[in-house]
């Protein structure tokens, strides 16, 4: 079946080569990949996750492990660390490179086409992620500041600028609790601080609800429950995403303002903000079953998120915003989903990847878990920080 971006005659993106020096557990590794689906395999401990958190710091943000710049480069290396990928986006070639050198390692430097660019956000021009990882298993049963960040990531692939708003509006709440934990009489800088904090609030729960309502109609069209991946309904909870179902959003804005002035008094005794969008939750249910999905098995569990991030990437390709173009194309890392999934459902996603037509990688500790995947995926074996090509057949 033809997908919507090659209907729309768009070539995907397609990493061609990927370089990392002295990056976690690689000192130098070079790998040049032919445009298929990427497995990588090999034991524990082997760098398959390293490997794709160096792709996923190729888009903005912190990449798939958040974590600190002096975490990344190599314990026993010279300091400095680089990732460098050359690839083909929409029919040209890009070279997108990150790193941090040994002389400023607080400072991520990153490069399109050899020039310094502004700042990582300024990469998700090109190219942006989608991941699904272990530390994500747990998701349903976690805080609700989990799923949030599940959700905003999701809505920053969508549109890059949301993260805009969500820094915005985390700036202006802190530096607003700063007075009042300071008991500041600032009348007009706490008005100014709660108006930006309603109009970055108001930006931010805009577009949660814009991805869940395409997260709600990707799930609608999609067929994958016959594959293993239930369906999911999807509900956010959240004053202000439910405020935006009644009223415009200069009126919403307003209406919040106004319940952060009145709420001065509570939110300073409690040392937070009482109400906001980073109180709002993400519910999602198992469809079938009527059952939340928290109260769903492991397996379940795994199978209604990759559902959900399967219905993501299929929302993105339908959306207007990407078919005219404006959008950066996706890939998607998987970590170590082949070995929850029984062998004819790993089939199945093998199929849906293969439909998607985004770029994917994905790990797994055993060659054997790609089988099915055969000639249609260029593997790698993982081992002593270095990769070797492989069939998987
Ligand atoms: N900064 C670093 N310098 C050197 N080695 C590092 C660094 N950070 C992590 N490592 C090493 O990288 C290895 C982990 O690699 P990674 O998480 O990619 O493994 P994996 O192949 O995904 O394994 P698993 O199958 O267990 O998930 C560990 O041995 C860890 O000690």
């Amino acid at each position: 079946m033809a997908t919507p971006a090659r209907a729309a005659g768009r070539a995907p993106v397609r990493f061609r080569r990927l370089a990392l020096m002295d990056f976690r557990s690689y000192a130098r590794a070079e790998v040049a990949l032919d445009g298929r689906p990427v497995a990588l395999f090999g034991p524990n401990g082997a760098g398959k996750t390293n490997l794709l958190e160096a792709l996923s710091l190729l888009g903005p943000g912190r990449g798939l492990r958040s974590a600190r710049l002096d975490e990344l480069p190599r314990v026993g290396g010279a300091g400095g660390w680089a990732v460098s990928a050359r690839l083909d986006v929409a029919g040209e070639e890009r070279r997108l490179g990150v790193g941090a050198a040994a002389s400023a390692p607080d400072r991520r430097i990153c490069r399109i086409d050899e020039t310094a660019a502004a700042g990582p956000a300024a990469l998700a021009e090109h190219v942006r992620f989608l991941w699904l990882t272990p530390a994500q298993d747990r998701l349903f049963t976690d805080s609700p500041g989990e799923r949030r960040r599940f959700l905003d990531r999701m809505a920053l692939a969508r549109n890059p600028a949301q993260a805009r708003a969500a820094a915005d509006y985390e700036l202006a709440m802190r530096q607003r609790q700063r007075l009042l934990d300071e008991r500041s009489r600032d009348e007009a800088w706490l008005a100014a601080l709660e108006t930006r904090m309603a109009e970055a609030g108001v930006a931010l729960a805009a577009a949660r609800r814009e991805t869940a309502s395409a997260l709600a109609a990707a799930e609608i069209a999609a067929g994958d429950e016959d594959a293993g991946f239930p369906a999911a309904d999807i509900a956010l909870e959240g004053e202000l995403e439910a405020a935006l179902d009644a009223a415009p959003a200069a009126e919403v804005e307003e209406a919040f303002a106004e319940r952060l002035r009145r709420n001065r008094a509570a939110d300073a005794a409690a040392g937070r903000a009482l109400i906001g969008p980073h109180r709002s939750d993400l519910l999602v249910t198992h469809r079938q079953k009527g059952t939340p999905a928290r109260a769903c098995s492991t397996g379940e569990q795994k199978a209604l998120l990759i559902g959900l991030v399967l219905a993501n990437a299929r929302a993105l390709a339908l959306s207007a915003r990407f078919r005219a173009g404006a959008s950066a194309p996706l890939v998607l890392l998987l970590d170590e989903i082949a070995a929850h999934l029984d062998k004819d459902r790993r089939a199945a996603l093998f199929d849906i990847l293969d439909g998607l037509d985004f770029q994917v990688f994905m790990t797994g500790t055993d060659k054997s878990l790609f089988a099915a995947w055969g000639a249609r995926a260029q593997g790698f074996a993982v081992e002593d920080g270095g990769l070797t090509e492989t069939t998987l057949t």
